[in-house]
């Protein structure tokens, strides 16, 4: 590629729930600059909590859109710091947490063109938005839209067999249908609706980028088979959203444009420098930890999301089916809960002196099986069951109103792993003697919990350098977008295998201990549907 003149770098962004993060990484893919703006910190004059504001409802929930905007500006400056030689940038992707929308106003496109390079974006964009507060993935109001959608296409398992997944709270289309209902006005004065990831997308091309099928999958408007808007589902919210969306539907490893005149000019971007189709979070995650057919990939983050890799798509009830990212014609399997992270950060403040050293030294302190001790523990609404609250069982089924400490502690893991367990095998998963579990993620670090993982799954945990994998994801689609002619994606990352590292192997009694604590568990959790939804 004519104009770079050294060694050739790929970037990555992504835009997740409480951070923008970004590498690069160079013709051996090996990460040359990193920098992250997390959003609490870094910008506090936005005032959110983990990334988000949460309403009063206790179901709302929504983030500033300029606060992701302002942070693009702070990651470029400190790219720079950290020695990022922007001329040498090949090629962009990214990703972003999915589900979630942007509602650009009408004449935005105008402002979005002719950026001004002297000038912040923040500051040339804090009028294009119609809302200013984004819906995200952790919303659960829209409940009565899912079922408005499901029945309008003849039910859950028909919208299921389309779309790739039942009707969810968090998914696009509920979310739009609930701004036409609630907010028309503000609908009808939006130009160009977005997921988050190509909307950071737009701003890295300086115009709208068109949405992924595999982040697309995420919104239940998308047939998955087709990799078409259905019609159905788009006249559900209205018959004028493709206008709104956009009627282009790309691959995620497809090129879209080069990177804008604004990058060229404010950073010193080359000319040359293609931008490649942003997708979900989850999606570059299967991307950037080179998921095999025997893999299940485990990103320990806000949320806790296991996916697989699957060859055709079997819909279930209570998990998802997308597009993969990588190959068109196939799947990802995917299940997602929301409370992730967040719920151990809260276990671990009340149990353990907010101490992860004294979290892992009562994890560590308590028999696998913990008596046979059983807990939920919602934060928030989860996904499913479609509940909130703290719920604890003895190791006879019967709930009790607290646990020891050590218990409680690791009640919260266990359960946390019991169920990713149950619902991936509802997707397909099936233990095997060739089984990995991929973790990545912030908890993927922490060595006490990731062997509680390999206990659940009687399966070894592997992790590898960054615990980011949607980063690095990001970054390889960037490189193999313009090598997917030559070589396979597997060929393009063999050379990662490498760096996957053992981190926890499950003990000799796992199997059993946890076979029999997943029947269990999945009482109790058809329980608590039955009587708390
Ligand atoms: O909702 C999810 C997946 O369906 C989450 O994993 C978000 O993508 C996290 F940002």
């Amino acid at each position: 590629m004519e104009g770079f003149i050294e060694e050739k770098v790929w970037l990555g962004l992504d835009l997740s729930t409480q951070q923008l993060k970004s590498v690069a990484i160079n013709e051996n893919l090996e990460i040359v600059c990193e920098a992250s703006v997390h959003f609490d910190t870094d910008l506090p004059e936005f005032r959110t909590v983990g990334g988000v504001h949460r309403h009063d409802d206790n179901q709302t929930v929504t983030a500033p859109v300029l606060m992701w905007i302002k942070a693009l500006d702070m990651l470029m400056d400190r790219l720079r710091v950290n020695g990022l030689e922007f001329g040498q940038v090949a090629g962009i992707s990214g990703s972003g947490q999915q589900h979630g929308s942007v509602y650009w106003k009408r004449g935005a496109r105008q402002t979005l063109r002719n950026l001004e390079s002297s000038k912040f974006l923040h500051e040339q964009l804090s009028l294009s938005f119609v809302l200013l507060e984004s819906p995200i993935w952790m919303d659960s109001s829209t409940s009565k839209q899912c079922r408005m959608l499901e029945q309008h296409v003849g039910g859950a398992e028909q919208l299921a067999e389309i779309t790739g997944s039942r009707a969810y709270e968090r998914f696009t289309g509920s979310q739009i249908a609930k701004i036409i209902e609630t907010k028309t006005e503000c609908y009808n004065q939006t130009e160009r609706i977005c997921l988050i990831s190509n909307f950071l997308a737009c701003l890295l091309i300086g115009d709208y980028a068109p949405i992924d099928l595999s982040d697309g999958s995420g919104m239940n408007l998308l047939d998955i088979k087709k990799k078409e808007w259905n019609q159905q589902c788009i006249e559900f919210c209205r018959s004028d959203l493709v206008e709104k969306l956009g009627d282009q539907i790309v691959p995620s490893n497809e090129t879209i444009g080069m990177v804008s005149d604004y990058f060229v000019e404010r950073y010193g971007f080359n000319p040359q420098c293609y931008v490649v189709a942003f997708t979900g979070d989850n999606p570059a995650s299967l991307a950037g930890m080179c998921l095999g057919p025997n893999d299940v990939a485990v990103s320990l983050g806000t949320s806790d999301t296991a996916f697989i890799s699957l060859s055709s798509p079997k819909p279930s009830l209570d998990g998802h089916v997308f597009c993969n990212p990588i190959n068109e014609n196939h799947y990802m399997g995917l299940i997602c809960f929301k409370n992730g992270s967040l719920t151990r950060e809260r276990i671990r403040n009340t149990c353990a002196d907010s101490s992860w050293d004294i979290f892992n030294q009562l994890l560590e302190s308590t028999p696998r099986g913990n008596f046979g001790n059983i807990g939920f523990y919602f934060d928030m609404k989860e996904i499913f069951p479609v509940v909130s609250g703290d719920f604890r069982y003895n190791r006879f089924d019967a709930e009790v109103s607290s646990f020891a400490a050590e218990v409680e502690t690791r009640a919260c893991v266990e359960g946390q792993f019991l169920r990713i367990r149950i619902h991936a095998e509802s997707l397909g998963f099936k233990s095997g003697p060739n089984t990995r579990i991929l973790a990545t993620g912030g908890a993927s670090a922490n060595q006490s919990i990731v062997k509680v993982l390999a206990d659940v799954f009687n399966a070894p945990v592997y992790t590898y350098s960054i615990p980011n994998s949607a980063v690095l994801g990001s970054a390889l689609l960037a490189k193999f977008a313009k090598e997917k002619q030559n070589i396979s994606y597997y060929d393009m990352v063999l050379k990662l295998n490498s760096n996957f590292t053992l981190i926890a192997k499950p003990s000799s009694d796992a199997g059993e201990i946890y076979d029999n604590m997943v029947e269990r568990y999945r009482k109790l959790e058809k329980r608590l549907e039955n009587d708390e939804a």
